[in-house]
């Protein structure tokens, strides 16, 4: 699919929705009250900061002239105390607002991680990674500040300029027109300007989704380039992708300087078109205390126009952003419980497969009209050859994924109407993967039963034969095994999910190549163990080394979308058919 790729560009640049930031407003409600408290400071310390001027241009005109020295000493009093206010304000509001967009950047990955855990195991085919990890870390860090600061600021900038129009307008009227008349320029170079602005910065927030999903990948699959030595060619291909960020980049900047550079250049013709205006045309009536008061607030009056043609550009990106996290969110999670779910009782352990059709991608059938019931207790073996479907088939017992057509049933329960907790609480699963959690070796094989006591833990590690080597290390138990269980040997690591399994005492265990890396003696140690454990429990064993499920009580030979054979190991024998040749043929190596 597409999208399952490090140099595909997701598609940002989506119209402006409002919905999406309604939809934001809830997390934003839950912090009214310190954004309203947040405004309060804004306002006073931006009009605190407006009073300076005011007063200079009182103390230049009248206090000056008239060698007032009591009233200019209270005048720079006044100024001081405005100065410390705003300060103070706009501390309190910075702080205030830290707070609010790390409670909103906290909220939003809660529920969205609450969302990932429940997405099926087809959400998980489909994606890099490295982009699922962009949308949680990266948007949700940009939305948090436009959703925080950026409407705090957008009140506020417009606050700020209605406040600074009034004041200039309390100096002068005349002047005030002339700085206002450079406002229609400027809108103009804004919107010639922001809409490659906007795409511009969504450029590079591609990129680098895109170089963080071939990073990730790289580092997963980091051994396997060293072994292959694949560096240079990798090497290579992140250089293109970096290059890609650093020239999006580049590209932003310039486009933002640009605004940057047109508001410098029209501020300053209007200020110059101010002072020509005052002094010529205006003339005498005009005084030079109420001329640098007003070019003051006319400097401060461009600051919130380009603030708030910011602000639009962060709300655009942070719309966009926004709609790629809810996508997440509302990722449907076609494997749920339904709504009439009930709990799956206690099972004895019967599986049903009743004309079950399965696909992946929902063209080429995996499983076609696969039937098979499987008694409580009783142990079956699938063999054949790869990728015929054997993991599909268990993975369906768990209902990993859902039934293109038919039913799969426990104790003729239809597992697709009972909860998914009951129903993968009486599992055992080991699966092909055998995932190791950064913690200690305790805590990895207490993963499915938190409430089992340290003894339950050694006596399933025993079980399995891992209690040897796990005593050998030098924190025994409590050793830390790094994510991935990258300190332990591929079978070791085999052994520690094993006895995980185990250790969830399920009625139905499921074991994908659950020994395919342990040596043959210890192989035959976990064997005699696991005897003793299928005892009671209905099992599913996949195997390619077909000695290992030679015992089962039924092997199903997979392949042609169902089963081919099916019988004992003996039976299958005198059969003479493709478990036979594929048992010779291993025999013989
Ligand atoms: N997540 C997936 N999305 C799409 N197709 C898949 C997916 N997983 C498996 N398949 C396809 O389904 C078929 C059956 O795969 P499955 O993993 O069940 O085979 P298998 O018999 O267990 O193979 P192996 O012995 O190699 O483990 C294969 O053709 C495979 O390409």
């Amino acid at each position: 699919m597409a999208r399952n790729r490090f140099d595909v560009d997701e598609n940002l640049e989506t119209p402006f929705n409002i919905k999406h930031l309604l939809r934001a407003g809830t997390y934003i409600g839950r912090h009214k009250k310190k954004m309203a408290l947040s405004l309060v400071y804004s306002a006073v310390s931006a009009a605190a900061a407006l009073v300076g001027p005011l007063l200079v241009q009182r103390g230049i005109n009248v206090s000056v002239p008239n060698k007032d020295w009591r009233e200019l000493i209270l005048l720079s009093v006044v100024m001081l105390a405005a100065i410390i206010t705003s300060i103070m304000f706009g501390r309190a509001r910075s702080k205030n607002m830290i707070s609010v967009g790390q409670d909103i950047v906290y909220d939003i990955r809660k529920d969205l991680f609450a969302h990932l855990q429940k997405l099926p195991f087809q959400f998980y085919d489909d994606r890099p990674h490295g982009k699922i990890l962009t949308r949680v870390i990266n948007y949700i860090n940009s939305v948090s500040d436009a959703l925080s600061n950026g409407i705090i600021n957008f009140v506020l900038e417009i606050f700020n300029l209605i406040l600074i129009a009034v004041f200039m307008l309390i100096c002068d009227v005349r002047l005030s027109l002339v700085v206002m008349a450079g406002v229609p320029l400027l809108l103009l170079v804004v919107m010639i300007i922001k809409p490659a602005q906007r795409r511009a910065w969504q450029d590079v927030s591609n990129k680098s989704s895109n170089l963080n999903a071939y990073l990730h990948e790289s580092l997963d699959g980091m051994k396997i380039t060293q072994a292959f030595t694949r560096e240079e060619e990798n090497a290579e291909i992140y250089d293109r992708l970096n290059k890609n960020c650093y020239r999006t980049w580049m590209k932003a900047q310039y486009t933002s300087n640009l605004i940057w550079v047109s508001v410098d250049n029209i501020s300053v013709w209007v200020v110059g078109a101010m002072y020509i205006v005052g002094l010529t045309v205006l003339g005498p009536s005009m005084q030079i205390g109420t001329i640098i008061a007003l070019s003051s607030y006319a400097w401060r009056f461009w600051q919130p126009l380009l603030n708030l043609s910011n602000l639009y550009n962060t709300f655009i990106n942070a719309v966009a952003y926004l709609e790629r996290i809810f996508e997440m969110m509302d990722e449907p999670v076609t494997v749920d419980d339904a709504p009439d779910a009930t709990e799956l009782p206690p099972i004895k352990g019967q599986v049903t497969f009743k004309d079950v059709v399965f696909s992946y991608d929902g063209t080429v059938n995996v499983l076609e009209n696969f039937n098979l019931n499987v008694n409580p207790g009783e142990s079956v073996a699938l063999v054949g050859p790869t990728g015929a479907g054997k993991t599909t088939v268990v993975n369906l017992i768990s209902r990993f994924y859902n039934l293109t057509g038919g039913q799969v049933l426990l104790d003729g329960h239809d597992i697709s109407k009972v909860t998914l907790h009951s129903l993968r609480s009486q599992m055992g699963i080991m699966l092909q993967d055998s995932f190791i959690f950064s913690g200690t070796i305790m805590d990895n094989i207490r993963y499915g039963r938190l409430d089992a006591t340290d003894e339950e833990v050694i006596e399933a590690a025993k079980t399995v034969c891992a209690h040897e080597f796990i005593s050998g290390m030098e924190g025994g138990y409590n050793t830390q095994v790094n994510e991935r269980g990258s300190r332990l040997s591929q079978g070791q690591r085999q052994l520690v999910a094993f006895a995980r399994t185990l250790l969830s005492d399920p009625k139905i265990l499921v074991l994908d190549e659950a020994t395919s890396s342990i040596d043959a003696k210890t192989e035959r140690l976990v064997q005699q163990g696991l005897n003793a454990l299928l005892k009671g429990r209905t099992s599913f064993i996949i195997a390619h080394r077909l000695s290992t499920i030679k015992n089962c009580d039924r092997i199903l030979y997979i392949s042609d979308k169902g089963i081919a054979e099916m019988g004992s190991h003996k039976e299958l024998l005198e059969r003479k058919g493709k478990y036979y040749q594929l048992y010779t043929a291993q025999v013989e190596d």
